[in-house]
């Protein structure tokens, strides 16, 4: 515990900037956050730690289905649900069907609607679906989750604020408008502040990188292509740092400010402006139908809450969003009953493709392990839901540092090389890789003087 503190305190201010629910299962893990010259922030070993030992079990900030196995899997949780062989047989609980999304239980449909799903319901993210499927994407649809929950604090804000002004209202004098308390108040003020963002206009055009904003990304010097072939782009210096675009972040009990905070203290990757076709494409489609669903309120201040919401959540919101989901998120890999009437989807399933992945999800203090090629710590889901277990691979002493692998570690060198700096900016240094580097260097020919 106390190399726990002393880690903490000696880093530097981005550890500062750790939400609430980190620090708590940082001060019971038995890691603490460390800053690497290479590779940013990491964790360490905090004592020895025994094979097969549990060091972390994390629930997702977010997460979402595949679009491949949406009905196979819990729209909340991820949870594979049963087969319609184990229903029959009545060997499991029911799942619960709504707006042609299946749910692993009520209190996972009760959740949802208390979040995102009550307005998601009214709308249609068909569209974004469509572009996600065309460009083989998964991140637009946990950013649109992220959008929903926002979007619909802001319309329940509103309306409740209504309320409680009209049950003050008849008891007060109106024109003095002393009827109004403290939290309507700060409501009002919440809603204001959320559509105008931090400065009150629009960051892409003019928000350009200085040093000490660079300073605050680890990618700042690495070049940086997205995971899809489509967008690809070079993260150059001089980009910006996209953090403030997430809104003010803060504690007024705002979604929109929790997940500021949350994403904000996440490691992003350098898009310099213009944003990539296909994400800008994606934002219009999500702001099209949130705005549709702000049309077709029938109560004005819902309306008006949603609106306001809709504009805290504009272009610049979306890329800062993207640029973390794409260092962040887990492919959740779950159990999945593979159906063999479907020949090809069947095949992949067993390739281990999209199929075979129950969704994606970002948690926080998981996001900070580094990658190894020859990880000592392991992630599972033995739930078959998105919660997920990150278990010591082997004996680790105090001091080492922590590794999962972000890829297939089964790829041969060249791969694994391409795909990490392709995909997360960065040239894996770890032990395997130097020695096979080492390896190869003995057997290319001598270069002639
Ligand atoms: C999921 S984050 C890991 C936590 C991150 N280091 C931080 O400071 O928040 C992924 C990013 O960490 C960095 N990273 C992870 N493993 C690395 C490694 N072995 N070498 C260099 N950079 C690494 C890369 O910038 C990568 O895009």
């Amino acid at each position: 515990m106390n190399l726990v503190k002393r880690l903490f305190s000696s880093s530097n201010q981005q550890l500062s900037g750790l939400p609430p629910t980190v620090l708590e299962q940082l001060a019971v893990a038995p890691f603490a956050v460390q800053k690497f010259k290479d590779a940013g922030r990491g964790l360490v070993a905090a004592r020895d730690i025994q094979y097969g030992e549990v060091l972390l079990t994390e629930q997702p900030y977010v997460c979402c289905p595949s679009l491949s196995n949406r009905r196979k899997v819990c729209y909340h949780c991820l949870k594979v649900l049963p087969t319609p062989q184990q229903q029959a047989a009545g060997a499991a609980e029911m799942p619960i069907s709504s707006r042609s999304h299946m749910f692993c239980s009520s209190s996972c449909l009760s959740s949802a609607q208390a979040s995102y799903f009550t307005l998601e319901s009214q709308l249609s993210l068909e569209q974004l679906e469509r572009h996600c499927q065309a460009y083989g994407e998964r991140f637009p649809l946990i950013a649109a989750r992220l959008a929903l929950m926002i979007a619909q604090d802001g319309m329940t804000a509103a309306a409740q604020q209504q309320q409680q002004q009209q049950g003050s209202d008849s008891q007060a004098d109106p024109e003095a408008g002393v009827g109004r308390s403290s939290s309507d108040v700060g409501r009002i003020s919440r809603i204001s502040r959320m559509s105008t963002g931090s400065n009150g206009s629009s960051r892409w055009s003019h928000t350009l990188a200085t040093s000490s904003m660079r300073s605050s990304n680890n990618l700042g010097t690495t070049s940086w292509q997205s995971s899809s072939s489509s967008n690809r782009r070079q993260g150059r210096p001089g980009s910006y740092s996209t953090k403030a675009a997430l809104g003010p972040a803060g504690d007024d009990g705002s979604v929109h400010q929790q997940v500021a905070s949350a994403l904000g203290f996440l490691c992003f990757a350098n898009v310099p402006p213009p944003p990539p076709g296909p994400w800008a494409e994606a934002h219009k489609m999500l702001a099209r139908a949130l705005a549709a669903a702000a049309g077709n309120r029938e109560q004005e201040e819902e309306a008006a809450g949603l609106q306001a919401a809709l504009q805290g959540l504009d272009l610049d919101w979306y890329v800062a969003v993207m640029a973390r989901l794409h260092l962040n998120t887990f492919k959740v890999e779950a159990a999945l009953p593979i159906d063999w009437s479907q020949g090809h989807a069947a095949a992949a399933a067993m390739l281990g493709g999209d199929a075979a992945s129950a969704g994606s999800a970002l948690y926080l203090l998981g996001s900070l392990f580094n990658h190894s090629c020859e990880p000592n710590v392991h992630v599972t889901f033995p739930g078959n839901d998105s919660t997920a277990v990150f278990t010591a691979a082997r004996q680790i002493a105090e001091g080492e540092q922590l590794f999962i692998t972000y890829i297939d570690a089964g790829q041969e060198l060249d791969a694994r090389q391409e795909y990490l700096a392709f995909a997360y900016g960065f040239r894996c240094h770890c032990v395997r890789c130097c020695e096979e580097l080492e390896e190869q260097a003995k057997h290319m020919p001598p270069q002639l003087p």
